[in-house]
């Protein structure tokens, strides 16, 4: 446990599901006050809420899709409203759907770049106003992906989305940096959720995504979470700007294992 997390009011976005909800219920344990956002699944965020009490957290679920502007201010007004202000902010919500470049429509490929990087923006950007007026050296911490530097075929508005989270979060780290607010991002690889649970049942798919991981297994949620909890707490009050890889060494070129090339 990281004891000055306790009672720290934490929003998360897209936080019904996956990493989110293990997310959720990491800062939970930590005693945390945590706005679980969600956009359609009502009822998931409600049985986060509760994991999150029974944990020793306390919580509250709030509607906003965060390629809204209004909804993302909304989600943290109501952190503001309900729990006395904001300390961390985790934009985590993301979407990715394969779609070849050439029948890849503009809406689709804006669409995924509201829900990942502009909602991460106005996230950040908001927690940023809020850290400034309250004189608080908050944290944000942005869930980026391995596609932040790995090309993605058929997933140019992923990974382009991705790939601008991180320029992003190091300018807005360098802008905010002199007021003692940290701003990092977590790039997780191949991680087993409800979301991708079917396709790493597939013996093919999991036995190839396992061949590009050097650890040689697939990653858990909790596994991102505990780097979450630890980026936000005073035990990295030294770091921002930085992306922590939670990826079983997914992005150092595992083709090259065998020592040929
Ligand atoms: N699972 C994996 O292997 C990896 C996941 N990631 C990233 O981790 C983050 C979480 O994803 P997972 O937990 O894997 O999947 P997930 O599908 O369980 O979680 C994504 C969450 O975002 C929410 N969401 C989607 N669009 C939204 C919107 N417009 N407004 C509000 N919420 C919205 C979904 O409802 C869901 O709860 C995403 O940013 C994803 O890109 C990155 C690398 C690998
Ligand atoms: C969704 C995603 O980023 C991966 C690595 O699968």
């Amino acid at each position: 446990m990281y004891k000055d997390l306790k009672d720290k009011v934490v929003v998360i976005t897209g936080a019904s599901s996956g990493i989110g909800k293990a997310m959720a219920e990491a800062f939970g344990s930590e005693q945390c006050k945590v706005v679980i956002n969600y956009n359609s699944s009502k009822d998931k965020a409600e049985d986060v809420a509760a994991i999150v009490k029974k944990n020793g957290g306390d919580a509250i679920t709030v509607q906003g899709d965060v390629s809204v502007e209004e909804d993302v201010v909304n989600i943290i007004q109501t952190a503001i409203d309900n729990f006395g202000g904001l300390d961390i902010m985790i934009n985590n919500a993301g979407y990715e759907k394969a779609t070849p470049s050439v029948e890849m429509s503009a809406e689709a490929f804006n669409n995924v770049m509201h829900i990942n990087l502009t909602g991460a923006f106005v996230g950040s950007r908001e927690a940023c106003k809020h850290f400034i007026e309250t004189g608080k050296q908050g944290n944000i911490i942005n869930i980026s992906s391995v596609h932040d530097v790995i090309p993605w075929p058929n997933y140019v508005n992923y990974a382009s989305s991705k790939g601008g989270m991180k320029l992003m979060m190091e300018t807005m780290s360098m802008e905010f940096a002199p007021k003692g607010i940290r701003i990092n991002n977590i790039s997780p690889g191949a991680i087993v959720t409800e979301h991708t649970k079917e396709k790493f049942s597939d013996d093919k798919t999991r036995e190839e995504t396992e061949r590009m991981i050097p650890m040689g297994i697939i990653g858990e949620p909790h596994q991102v979470a505990n780097v979450a909890t630890f980026l936000a707490s005073e035990n990295a009050s030294y770091i921002t700007g930085e992306t922590i890889y939670v990826d079983g060494g997914m992005t150092k070129y595992p083709s090259f294992m065998g020592g040929k090339g």
